[in-house]
């Protein structure tokens, strides 16, 4: 089934009150954030995208593809299900190494050369995180990022789902920028649950959640285009101070004062 959009019906908050935007349409393509104080219902959202909710869930929310009800196939075939999500609290069961694991899912889910689509998931992978990962590492021997990395490689390119679910990726020591940019090459609907101003400056558009509502949809614009440019010098030159302390080095004012210098902010603005 070619899936063109995904609409939230809205339900209620947490207080039971309708939620203010009273529903939401994504298009195939669209990168969206969704934003808003921990604990304010966001990783619920994104259940309830991943669960196709009916009105049967604590919020209330319905979700339609294509302005229909989800079809049955959804919930009963898991390999016809258009949704992956990729939580916060993700580990690997099993101990294959991780060449055999993408082999094994690539010859279930794709008809194409499974060592092409290895190979290709692989890349992806190690272009997401800082630890490249290899075919023979046991996969219960993988760290946070390099874990999720493989998740998401695997998700977009073997699993090939159209809608992906991501939830909160900046706590895995994930290359954002890298990532959007990646991303991006493939026309699917990408949905981050973040608290990164670059991740949701760096989308179409964001919704804003408060107290378990939908309050407001903001459509990135062009000044807030070029603050994440800004942004990302300073978050860039925050992992430049960040891998010489883990290398062990020291940090003199001085060579704070020269790096900030070089991306155009002097010392002390
Ligand atoms: N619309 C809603 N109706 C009823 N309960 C809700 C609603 N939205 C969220 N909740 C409840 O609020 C609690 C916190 O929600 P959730 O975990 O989704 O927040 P979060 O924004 O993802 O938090 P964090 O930033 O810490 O990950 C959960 O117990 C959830 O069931």
């Amino acid at each position: 089934m070619d899936i063109d959009t995904i609409t939230i019906r809205g339900g209620t908050g947490k207080d039971g009150k309708p939620e203010p935007l009273s529903a939401v349409e994504f298009r195939m393509g669209d990168v969206v954030s969704i934003v808003g104080p921990t604990g304010c219902g966001k990783t619920t959202l994104i259940n309830d995208l991943e669960l196709f909710a009916d009105g049967d869930t604590p919020s209330g929310r319905k979700i339609l593809i294509n302005g229909q009800a989800r079809p049955e196939e959804f919930l009963s075939d898991p390999s016809r299900n258009p949704i992956a999500l990729i939580s916060q609290h993700t580990n690997f069961l099993s101990d294959l190494p991780v060449g055999e694991f993408l082999r094994i899912h690539a010859g279930v889910r794709q008809s194409g050369n499974p060592e092409q689509l290895v190979k290709e998931t692989l890349e992806f992978a190690n272009q997401l995180t800082g630890e490249p990962l290899n075919l023979q590492s046991a996969m219960t021997e993988l760290s946070g990022g390099q874990t999720r990395s493989l998740l998401i490689a695997d998700a977009v390119i073997i699993g090939n789902a159209p809608i992906i679910l991501l939830d909160e990726i900046e706590n895995a020591g994930i290359h954002r920028t890298k990532a959007l940019e990646l991303l991006r090459k493939y026309r699917k609907i990408f949905v981050f649950v973040t608290h990164d101003p670059r991740i949701a400056l760096m989308s179409d558009y964001r919704i804003v959640i408060g107290n378990g509502a939908m309050r407001e949809l903001i459509v990135t614009d062009e000044e807030e285009k070029a603050v994440v440019g800004e942004i990302k010098k300073i978050d860039d030159l925050l992992l430049d101070f960040r891998s010489i302390v883990r290398a062990g080095g020291r940090l003199t004012t001085g060579e704070m004062a020269r790096r900030m210098r070089a991306i155009g902010y002097v010392e002390g603005a």
